[in-house]
């Protein structure tokens, strides 16, 4: 009998049998909807709820006084929840802050390390990674007077799906001063080897930092041990912090003597900070790279959402995510190649995200179809409808209901009766 075949029931005996069956109920589900976008927005926790309202409400009770006499004090929470994070990314606390959003924490990072010079001058990137990076980094490029052209380095997919770690170590020639690399790539769901990388980047005097928004909270990360110079990551996908929670860097406590390339009031060391001084004095941990007043209210969720992670462990997480997407991989293979499916993702563990790229030729028909038959998938250019079955929350019987319904759409022919142009937010 195929997986398939073995239908629902099997589905459910995995579900019998999965320790972390009982985390769903900590979050708000739509019972109607089954969720497969938790790695573009993350669905919320009841525990993000009440630390949110826990601070609203000491601040409605305290005003001002809420940014010290709370506990944890508002004034340094940004730091607090970066510590409660470094777990997750093998940082030491110090290392880890929340602040801002993924772009422009990376345009902190170049500004702070991007010291071009006749010989080095070259930002090394790929042409899979979320293009916001490149928006970035042309624009410091040009604030330093070279154009893209001359300043940016770019390797190309052989296959317009996946990197080969191998020529992004060739392209780290003497020219290159910096590069920056996903850890897991937004579309095909690919896990770079972050310290193989980085290894053969500091070989080459090259400072090396990633962009781990689509990996951290579905995969591991040792920042600490892999020795990357910086990262940055959003918290609004797989950590679950809600739209527009604010974004997190880690930065490799080697370099916290540096200036900080975008300095600001809120990175100064803190019992001094209040004497005003025109003298910039930066905090020596990550937090000396905040810069303004921190949005307290998009960072707030992410404490309980923290909790929970703290509490299960990446390890777990990381295990039921490989143990779903890899039902969710045998279920394509078994039923929906006849369609015209294939898998677009790298199937080895150690190389692959937590989401499964599915590619079909006619992906943005198929991705209106799941999302009217009551799956809430997303699609990306040209062909990839992507399933992200969280660990915390999604179940084994969902896997197997998205295959089914997939199967219902083409066998009948449901995405016919939609256009092939894809919405404003795909
Ligand atoms: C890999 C990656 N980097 C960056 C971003 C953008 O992050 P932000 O909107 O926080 O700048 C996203 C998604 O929005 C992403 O998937
Ligand atoms: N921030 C968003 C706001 C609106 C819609 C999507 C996003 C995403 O995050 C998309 C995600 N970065 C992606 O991997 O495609």
């Amino acid at each position: 009998m195929s997986l398939y075949e073995k239908g629902v029931s099997y589905a459910a005996e995995l579900d019998g049998k999965d320790p972390l069956r009982m985390v769903r109920n900590e979050f708000f589900i739509n019972d109607d909807v089954i969720y497969m976008d938790g790695n573009s927005l993350g669905l919320f926790p009841k525990a993000a709820e009440a630390s949110l309202l826990r601070v609203l409400e000491d601040y409605k009770r305290m005003g001002i006084d809420c940014w010290t006499k709370t506990e944890p004090q508002l004034f340094l929470y940004q730091d607090y929840l970066g510590a409660m994070m470094a777990g997750l990314v093998g940082a030491a606390p110090e290392e880890v802050t929340v602040m801002s959003n993924t772009t422009l924490n990376l345009h902190s990072m170049i500004a702070t390390f991007y010291e071009p010079t006749d010989q080095r001058y070259k930002i090394l990137v790929d042409d899979l990674t979320f293009p916001t990076s490149r928006y970035a980094i042309e624009s410091q490029l040009r604030l330093k007077g070279l154009s893209p052209e001359a300043g940016l380095k770019e390797v190309k997919s052989l296959d317009g799906r996946t990197l080969d770690e191998d020529f992004l170590i060739e392209a780290m020639t003497e020219d290159v001063a910096m590069a920056v690399f996903p850890s897991v790539l937004y579309r095909s769901g690919q896990l770079l080897d972050v310290a193989r990388l980085t290894k053969a980047a500091h070989e080459r005097g090259i400072i090396i930092g990633f962009d781990c928004c689509h990996g951290v909270g579905a995969v591991p990360h040792e920042f600490s041990k892999w020795d990357v110079d910086f990262a940055v990551w959003c918290t609004y996908k797989y950590l679950n912090g809600g739209p527009g929670a604010n974004a997190a860097l880690f930065l490799n406590k080697r370099h916290f003597g540096r200036h900080p390339g975008l300095a600001g009031w809120q990175g100064y060391v803190k019992d001094k900070q209040f004497d005003l001084l025109n003298t910039f004095e930066p905090l020596r941990n990550a937090g000396g790279w905040q810069s303004g007043t921190q949005n307290i209210f998009s960072m707030a969720p992410l404490e309980g959402s923290l909790e929970i992670f703290n509490r299960l462990g990446m390890d777990q997480v990381r295990e039921k995510s490989l143990k779903l997407t890899d039902y969710l991989m045998a279920l394509i293979d078994d039923k929906l190649t006849g369609y015209g499916f294939s898998v677009g993702n790298p199937r080895e563990p150690e190389r692959r995200g937590g989401h499964v790229a599915l590619e079909h030729d006619d992906a943005v028909r198929i991705n209106q179809a799941l999302k009217d038959n009551g799956v809430m998938p997303d699609f990306r250019a040209p062909n990839v409808i992507r399933l992200a079955p969280i660990a915390l929350y999604t179940s084994f019987t969902e896997v197997f209901r998205v295959v089914e319904t997939l199967v219902k759409i083409m066998e009948e022919k449901l995405f016919e009766n939609y256009s092939s142009k894809r919405g404003t937010v795909a």
